[in-house]
């Protein structure tokens, strides 16, 4: 071979290399939507006469690797006392004054646990002309569930999920108090089971558990005891998952009225009789033997699957949680949706909406979130996740035969409930950054802050049926309702505000767009997230 030939052999190996190299690297950064593909990676800078502010590269330097730490001081009340008042709240990224200008800073301040809010109550008898507290209609509205969209009569031998799966409704999983739920809670935490599998996909290990009338649950281990919290230096995408969490946030989504997670319980599995002798050969494989004698099995995955990281019976008996299984694609496909509030999953890369104070305005003038109850379901979800500490909300789903005007499904919270000391504002960001919240979401959290029943207590009382109670950890319950206060105030905030963070003041740019007039065609809006 010539030299010149070499030379250009080496070039374009190396060329293809570099590629794959940044291909990998936005790999982590990126997300699926549907059939969008929505980059975060650029690095949008905001200033308001659109020219970069003086010493934006000194900044965005010092960002980029000075400030690596995800987990700085925080105002979250340390040793689960709570109870601190007029203390400011800020993220765990809060800046430098300069660094304001490129960045968007969360704070706000932790009301008295005594505040009665009746500035807010206020506001819920009379709503008057703000744009923060959001009336909907949705009980109003057609509500037509899986059985009628394929008109399936329902049989007298079906079993209970798949009566479940029938009474799925494009508002909600369940009924308010729908007997159902606790009659699949009991089957799934003691029915027989007949098989196990590793359930392809995702990060961290999960089971397939067959029972012997089909029926189906989706089996996370337990790792750790329930004082474990998450550890300091790991970040929300390489945290641990928690089967309490998984338990836990099923009872708060039914407390908080949204009824859009599936019902989880706990069990106490015998990992000989109950895993290892209905296992498939696949699974079988990962099985071995601890030095202390304990039946071991890691599972594939490509977080936490290998031997240093088993999931170990203790001597025998290995607890988790099980979720009741979604309905097959045939009656229940579901559409995957990148979550616009998602975070970078990249250990120095921030988010376009941790960058852009103005980024709801962008977000709401994007279909489906420019009409109908999307942005405000964000929001909701925004609270559940933010009241239990959950910073893994990357993507989440919908059932498609009821169109885009449908609920998220409140799914994957096994990285909720880490970090009981600790109030991670940023989960918030969508509220604070929209300044709207559904009416009845705020009456749920009113009424847990100022009525009899704090949101602890009623918590507490939801799960103190579980086969694996206690479920939580003490100072997580001291931790919900000092976040529900945060959330009370952040929208106190707002409504003082007067609306959205956006420095335009024209009404309709504070409303979810349900009375958008025109179509979206290539609004210039956008191009910022193509
Ligand atoms: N109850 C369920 N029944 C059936 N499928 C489910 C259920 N819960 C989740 N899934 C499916 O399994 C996938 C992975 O579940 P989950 O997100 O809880 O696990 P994970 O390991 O945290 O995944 P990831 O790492 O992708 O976040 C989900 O995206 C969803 O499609
Ligand atoms: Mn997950």
């Amino acid at each position: 071979m010539k030299l010149r030939e070499r030379v250009t052999l080496g070039a374009s190996a190396l060329a293809v290399l570099l590629t794959l190299g940044l291909v990998l690297d936005l790999q982590l950064d990126l997300g699926m939507s549907g059939h969008r593909l929505v980059p975060t990676h650029g690095r949008v800078k905001y200033s308001e006469n659109g020219a970069d502010p003086p010493k934006a590269a000194y900044n965005s330097f010092r960002r980029k690797f000075l400030e690596r730490t995800n987990s700085s001081g925080s105002g979250g009340g340390g040793g689960g006392g709570g109870g601190l008042t007029g203390q400011i709240v800020t993220s765990s990224s809060l800046l430098s004054p300069q660094d304001s200008i490129t960045s968007q800073v969360f704070s706000t301040i932790r009301p008295s646990s005594k505040d009665q809010f009746l500035d807010l109550k206020e506001v819920l008898l009379d709503p008057g002309h703000q744009e923060v507290v959001i009336n909907t209609y949705e009980s109003d509205e057609p509500n037509p569930t899986i059985a009628t969209i394929f008109k399936i009569k329902p049989k007298k031998n079906l079993t209970l999920l798949e009566r479940f799966h029938l009474g799925i409704s494009k508002h909600e999983l369940y009924k308010e108090n729908d007997p159902l739920v606790p009659a699949i809670l009991q089957e799934m935490a003691t029915a027989k089971i007949v098989h196990v599998c590793q359930k392809e996909g995702g990060t961290q290990i999960k089971l397939v558990i067959d029972y012997a009338n089909k029926d189906q649950a989706l089996f996370k281990p337990m790792r750790f005891p329930r004082e474990q919290q998450t550890l300091p230096n790991h970040f929300y995408f390489t945290d641990f998952e928690r089967h309490n969490a998984e338990i836990a946030t099923f009872h708060l989504d039914r407390l908080l009225g949204f009824r859009r997670a599936m019902p989880v319980t706990g069990r106490t599995l015998n990992i000989t009789t109950e895993i290892y002798e209905l296992a498939d050969d696949d699974l079988l494989r990962t099985f071995f033997i601890s030095p202390s004698n304990n039946k071991c099995f890691h599972g594939k995955c490509t977080y936490y699957c290998d031997t240093g990281h088993a999931i170990c019976g203790n001597p025998d008996s290995l607890e988790g949680s099980f979720a009741a299984f979604l309905p097959p694609k045939e009656i229940g496909p579901r559409k995957v949706w990148r979550h616009p509030w998602r975070r970078s999953y990249h250990k120095r890369r921030k988010a376009q909406w941790e960058q852009e104070a103005d980024y709801c305005n962008l977000v709401r003038d994007i279909p489906p979130y420019n009409e109908g109850r999307r942005l405000l379901d964000l929001m909701d979800m925004s609270v559940l996740d933010f009241l239990s500490g959950n910073m893994d909300r990357h993507h989440y789903e919908t059932f498609r035969p009821f169109g885009n005007d449908t609920f998220p499904i409140h799914l994957d919270h096994g990285r909720g409930f880490g970090r009981p000391f600790h109030d991670e504002l940023t989960i918030l960001a969508p509220l604070l950054q929209c300044c709207f919240i559904r009416k009845s979401t705020l009456d749920v959290l009113l009424r847990y802050h100022t009525g009899d029943k704090r949101l602890s207590e009623a918590l507490r009382e939801s799960m103190a049926m579980d086969p694996v109670a206690p479920v939580l950890w003490e100072p997580h319950f001291t931790a919900l309702d000092r976040r529900v206060g945060i959330v009370l105030q952040a929208v106190r905030d707002c409504l003082a505000k007067g609306g959205s963070s956006s420095s335009v003041k024209d009404a309709d740019n504070y409303l979810p767009r349900k009375i958008a007039v025109e179509p979206d065609t290539g609004s210039p809006k956008t191009k910022n997230l193509s």
